[in-house]
């Protein structure tokens, strides 16, 4: 890709907690939008004490102060595309969703992250309805894991055929679109993902990468595929894009501290100097 100074710098904002640990949630897309040499802006959700071992206190913040920095953004600067990640309550939710309606923002990629990789909850009980009434139907995709699309959609997922069934219900329910992950499934069916838009059902496969440094897969996922939206990819290709971004993240990823690390978002410039 060249950028130029003339070139308009595509701009993402992502609306999603810190983890302290810099492995997932803004830390994690911020950097990802960064080498997509997307600009990225965010709404800050809520701060977790966090670190490959697990998250050991949240802290959201004012549903105002959400919505809030969102206006910021959005009346200033202009985005050309949105990710949603931890999102925690309903209250922060509800403005997420009223934000998007006014400013009339397409392109929203919606993780609907509700446990974190070590186990800890995500999400409020209260909010997995609204997430799923309100917040996903205005998504362009949604990309619930394993664990996620088995609440959504509400059937058991033990293998390829159970994904397909599950993307299809959470599709049902009015997500437009929706990429079922498969890092939480078993062995080689960790690098396979299904989608689903209502015509286009595929199962989307690269390899298993060896590794339990997985954390921040998911969030990587979501905001690359937002990077590539706002890039003006179509969406089916964003997805594939950003699936391959992850699977290289994913064999570069961080063997730090004593639980899972993170994946290695900046591979492009150690390949450079490999
Ligand atoms: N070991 C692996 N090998 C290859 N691809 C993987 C592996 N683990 C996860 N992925 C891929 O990473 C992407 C994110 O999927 P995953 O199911 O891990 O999301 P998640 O659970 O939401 O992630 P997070 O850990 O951020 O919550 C998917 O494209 C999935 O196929
Ligand atoms: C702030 C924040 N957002 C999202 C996740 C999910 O990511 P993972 O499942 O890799 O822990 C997380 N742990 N923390």
């Amino acid at each position: 890709m060249v950028i130029n100074q003339t070139s308009k710098i595509p701009v993402a904002l992502t609306v999603a907690g810190s983890d302290s640990g810099g492995g997932a949630g803004i830390q994690a897309d911020l950097r990802t939008f960064a080498f997509h040499c997307v600009h990225g802006t965010s709404a800050l959700s809520c701060v977790t004490a966090q670190n490959t071992l697990g998250v050991t206190r949240v802290d959201a913040l004012s549903a105002e102060a959400v919505a809030a920095q969102i206006e910021a953004v959005v009346g200033d600067i202009g985005v050309d595309a949105v990710k949603t990640g931890m999102l925690l309550n309903r209250e922060i939710m509800a403005v997420v969703a009223s934000q998007v309606e006014s400013w009339n923002l397409g392109n929203l990629v919606v993780d609907p992250v509700m446990v974190s990789r070590s186990g800890d909850r995500l999400i409020d009980d209260g909010a997995i309805a609204f997430l799923q009434d309100i917040l996903i139907p205005l998504a362009a995709v949604v990309t619930p894991n394993r664990f996620e699309a088995q609440i959504l959609s509400g059937l058991e997922i033990d293998s390829v055929n159970d994904m397909r069934s599950a993307a299809e219900k959470i599709h049902s329910l009015g997500a437009k679109a929706v990429l079922v992950k498969g890092g939480g499934m078993k062995g080689d069916l960790r690098g396979i993902d299904v989608w689903f838009d209502g015509t286009r059902l595929d199962v989307l496969k690269t390899e298993n990468v060896n590794t339990t440094n997985t954390h921040g897969t998911g969030c990587t996922l979501s905001a690359a595929i937002a990077a590539n939206l706002a890039l003006g990819k179509d969406l089916f290709t964003a997805v594939t894009s950003a699936k391959n971004y992850v699977t290289t993240a994913l064999k570069y990823a961080l063997d730090i501290g004593e639980g899972q690390g993170p994946v290695g978002h900046f591979f492009p410039l150690l390949e450079k100097t490999i």
